[in-house]
């Protein structure tokens, strides 16, 4: 027993184990330290390399007596000077070891003002490179070996020269060299040919500029040209003659024309060159001095200069417009999507009870938890298993006992023990977690006897979610650990809830709902609320106006007819498509960064470009919707749930009933988050979680969450109806938006029809598709898209001209229509009859 240890704490901790990347992670006051230090060292480096060249010789001897303190050396940081110096540059890189002060000053530098790390390591890195290509090129130079090159360039050099040869050697340093120029500087010679051409221009630019100020208006000569410059001044000289062929071409052609057309020759490089052949205007002062006009550079022929005039034009510097977005921002600011709701208000917290002080907190009772630890202990040596070690964690629900077995006691053995453990303790709502992952541990999670209420006020209060940098962010409750548990219901992207009558469902989307009204201005979220019960959502009618979106000509935004779920559905297809296309547009991936592009006033309004309100559809009691309209609620739902994480629509299903043909497979693989409430099999628990363990959990509340891999037991937030009702109450005064947020309309098959349908309107597949549907006797829209390889919408626009043309019958459902026409032969009297 002396090795039995219980200890029981009212909260358990865990600190969790620093990665190696944190363990070497410096604080912000150790980067401060080590780059004064490094700065000082670089500069002491750079003092000592200094002095080395002018003393080394005589501090050489110096070098061997780094102990003994009598010598004393000339290098100005003494024997470390020296010593130091005589490793760099004597022995290591010569005079290019200077790069190495300059290197450490400046990591003293990044690591003081705590600046980019990559771009440090980039100095380091081409920083030493250089170094060695300089001492190796200099050891190259320098053949006996001295200071310059240091014993690496030497050897290297020797080496080098060994292997590759004395031309070898030089096409290797030329090779680095070209590398250096082209990967550090990225210089290519595509940019150096324009850094010349831009030199060139500017050389005829101040060309024009001088020979304007020594003529002042007077024509040019040609030798000014020749003279002006230097290299750069025949390639225009030569440039000249060309064109001035060409304008002789030009005048011989354009002679009988009137005098004073020009031809302007439009060069690669912009610049335009008018000719003109009028003698009067070649010596003619320059007509404009206006800055807006190009001014006019004008050069004489060489070997006719009464003959020809020619003005080479140069461009205009074009004003530089500001980028239009940002002098939107700058002139109005960034777009504010809540500026029309400017003064809307928060919910307060006080709007919200506070449980606590009646339960005055979790209430941790010695006996019991002693009691508990006696039994578990007892159970388990009955299976001959015995215990190095437990521990306690209390929540506000259940304790959690943490055992770890006797070494050399099987953990598979006790998982197959789990429901005689769960006989033994004979309590309800033991959950047994046999390992609990990632540890080598198993728990064991038992009731209290007096549980907690996790009041909706201390769970939005806390910091966790008051800090939260979510997107939807939910708080959902307390885990086992007393830790208010947060999630991003964008990131879910989409849950489901399930969990027998009476064990918390409504309270957990009130909850959820709850978060998002104390999180989430009423521009940046709209709920679609479905509740066939009638009864749990219609509190939020108060919020209509504020958070509700709901389908143009619908009185009520709350629905509660399941016919109109299924236009909703459909209509939210439409947002999603129109939001694809919108994101397409703006050439971003997902709602963040379309509404930031669009906040910074980048994407244009008339382009149909809008904010971006997160759309959250709740369906409470799924159980009844896909009973009564099956498929056709599924479709749309599980299109939702697979596409539309990326333009901000999340599912939020919750049903009664977790049998598998309401959560069918479908609907499952599009939803990984899932919240289970106690249900009462261990089957439902399976449809749920595909685990057992929420046929285990103890109601009010107590429920399991998962987002895919670990389950996490948490004590849902309570949020009770009165204070659900001063929440919309509180909301719903406060000025709204005219209307609820409308979402696209859907005509539905059934509506779609008019039997009024225009002859003339008809689609010019008419006849064929009446022909396809009469041959197949089969009157549905998908037979037309596979056999005219049409898209949908244009097939289902032929079903309802057929219909009107009385091919076939009335839209009946699942079902497909009744074809009314028996044969072809009929088909065409019909028709010639109509
Ligand atoms: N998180 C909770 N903390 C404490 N008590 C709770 C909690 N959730 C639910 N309860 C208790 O359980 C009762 C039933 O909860 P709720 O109405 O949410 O159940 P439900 O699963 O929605 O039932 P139904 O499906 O019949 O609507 C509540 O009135 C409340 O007393």
């Amino acid at each position: 027993m002396a090795k039995r240890k219980v200890s029981t704490k009212r909260k358990t901790v865990k600190k969790p184990k620093k990665s190696l990347k944190e363990k070497f992670t410096l604080s912000r006051q150790q980067k401060v330290v080590l780059g004064s230090f490094l700065f000082f060292l670089g500069i002491g480096l750079f003092f000592a390399f200094i002095s080395f060249f002018f003393n080394w010789k005589i501090d050489q001897s110096e070098i061997s007596e780094f102990y003994n303190r009598t010598s004393s050396p000339k290098n100005w940081l003494s024997k470390f000077g020296a010593t130091v110096s005589h490793f760099f540059i004597f022995k290591g890189f010569g005079v290019s070891a200077l790069i190495l002060p300059v290197l450490t000053s400046l990591s003293g530098v990044y690591l003081f003002f705590d600046l980019n790390k990559k771009r440090l390591l980039g100095f380091w890195f081409w920083g030493v490179l250089v170094m060695l290509w300089i001492s190796v090129v200099l050891g190259f130079v320098e053949k006996d070996g001295g200071l310059l090159a240091g014993v690496i360039g030497y050897e290297s050099n020797d080496f080098l020269r060994d292997y590759i040869g004395f031309i070898g050697t030089v096409l290797v340093l030329a090779f680095f060299a070209i590398v250096y120029i082209v990967v550090r500087l990225r210089y290519t010679p595509e940019k150096i040919s324009d850094s010349l051409k831009s030199t060139q221009k500017n050389i005829v630019k101040d060309y024009e500029s001088t020979s304007k100020a020594s003529t002042n208006g007077q024509a040019v000569s040609d030798n000014t040209v020749k003279n002006d410059t230097d290299d750069s001044g025949s390639s225009i000289k030569e440039r000249i003659d060309a064109i001035i062929a060409k304008s002789k071409d030009y005048r011989k052609k354009d002679e009988d024309k009137e005098k004073e057309k020009e031809v302007a020759i439009k060069k690669e490089d912009t610049k335009e060159i008018t000719l003109n052949p009028t003698v009067n205007d070649f010596y003619g002062d320059p007509k404009n001095r206006d800055n807006d006009v190009p001014e006019k550079l004008i050069i004489k022929s060489e070997d006719n200069p009464e003959d020809i005039a020619m003005e080479v034009e140069t461009t205009v510097e074009e004003e530089v417009v500001e980028n239009l977005s940002a002098k939107l921002v700058k002139d109005f600011g960034e777009f504010d999507p809540k500026l029309e709701l400017g003064n809307y208000k928060f919910p307060g917290i006080n709007l919200l009870k506070d449980y606590t002080t009646k339960t005055g907190g979790i209430t941790i009772d010695q006996g019991e938890l002693e009691e508990n630890k006696n039994r578990i202990v007892e159970t388990l040596k009955n299976y001959k298993i015995e215990i190095a070690q437990i521990k306690a964690t209390v929540g506000p629900t259940v304790t959690l006992y943490e055992i770890v077995p006797e070494a050399g006691i099987r953990i598979s053995k006790i998982k197959n023990l789990e429901d005689d453990i769960a006989l033994s303790l004979a309590a309800l709502g033991i959950r047994i977690i046999a390992p609990i992952p990632g540890k080598g541990t198993i728990g064991i999670e038992v009731p209290n006897k007096n549980s907690t209420i996790v009041s909706m006020r201390s769970a939005i209060a806390s910091s966790k979610f008051q800090n939260a940098e979510m997107e939807l962010p939910l708080s959902l409750g307390k885990t086992i650990s007393n830790e208010t548990f947060v999630v991003d219901l964008a990131k879910m992207p989409h849950l489901l809830m399930a969990g027998a009558t009476g064990q918390g469902k409504s309270v957990g989307l009130n909850a959820i709902l709850t978060s998002l009204l104390y999180k989430k201005h009423p521009a940046e979220v709209k709920f679609v609320l479905v509740d066939p019960k009638k009864v749990e959502l219609t509190l939020f009618n108060k919020i209509e106006r504020h958070y509700l979106a709901k389908l143009p000509d619908t009185e009520e935004a709350i629905i509660t007819d399941n016919t109109k779920v299924i236009n909703t559905l459909n209509s939210l297809c439409i947002e999603m498509d129109t939001r694809y296309d919108l994101l397409k547009n703006a050439m971003v991936r997902n709602i963040k960064e379309y509404n930031a592009k669009f906040k910074a006033r980048k994407l244009n309004p008339e382009n149909g470009h809008r904010f971006l309100p997160y759309i959250v559809l709740v369906v409470d009691e799924f159980a009844d919707l896909i009973m009564t309209a099956g498929k056709e609620v599924e479709t749309p739902i599980a299109r939702l749930a697979q596409l539309a994480r990326a333009i901000g629509i999340h599912l939020i299903i919750a049903t009664q009933r977790p049998s598998v043909n309401v959560i069918t497979g479908m609907i499952k693989a599009n939803f990984p988050a899932r919240i289970a409430f106690r249900v009462t099999s261990k089957i439902d628990s399976r449809t749920i979680l595909d685990t057992g363990g929420a046929d285990q959990l103890i109601g009010r509340g107590d429920m399991l969450f998962t987002q895919g891999n670990d389950l996490i037991r948490i004590q849902c937030a309570f949020v009770d109806t009165p204070e659900v009702e001063r929440i919309t109450e509180y909301i719903g005064s406060q000025k709204a938006y005219p209307d609820a947020h409308l979402l696209p309309e859907y005509i539905g098959e059934e509506s779609g029809t008019s039997l009024d349908i225009d002859k003339k309107d008809r689609d010019k597949l008419f006849a064929e598709a009446a022909e396809v549907i009469v041959t197949a006797q089969q009157g549905s829209a998908s037979l037309l898209q596979r056999k005219l390889k049409l898209g949908y919408n244009r097939a289902g626009r032929l079903i309802d001209q057929l219909e009107a043309a009385g091919v076939v019958g009335p839209f009946e459902g699942s079902k497909a229509r009744q074809v009314l026409v028996s044969d072809l032969s009929s088909l065409k009297q019909l028709l010639d009859n109509e």
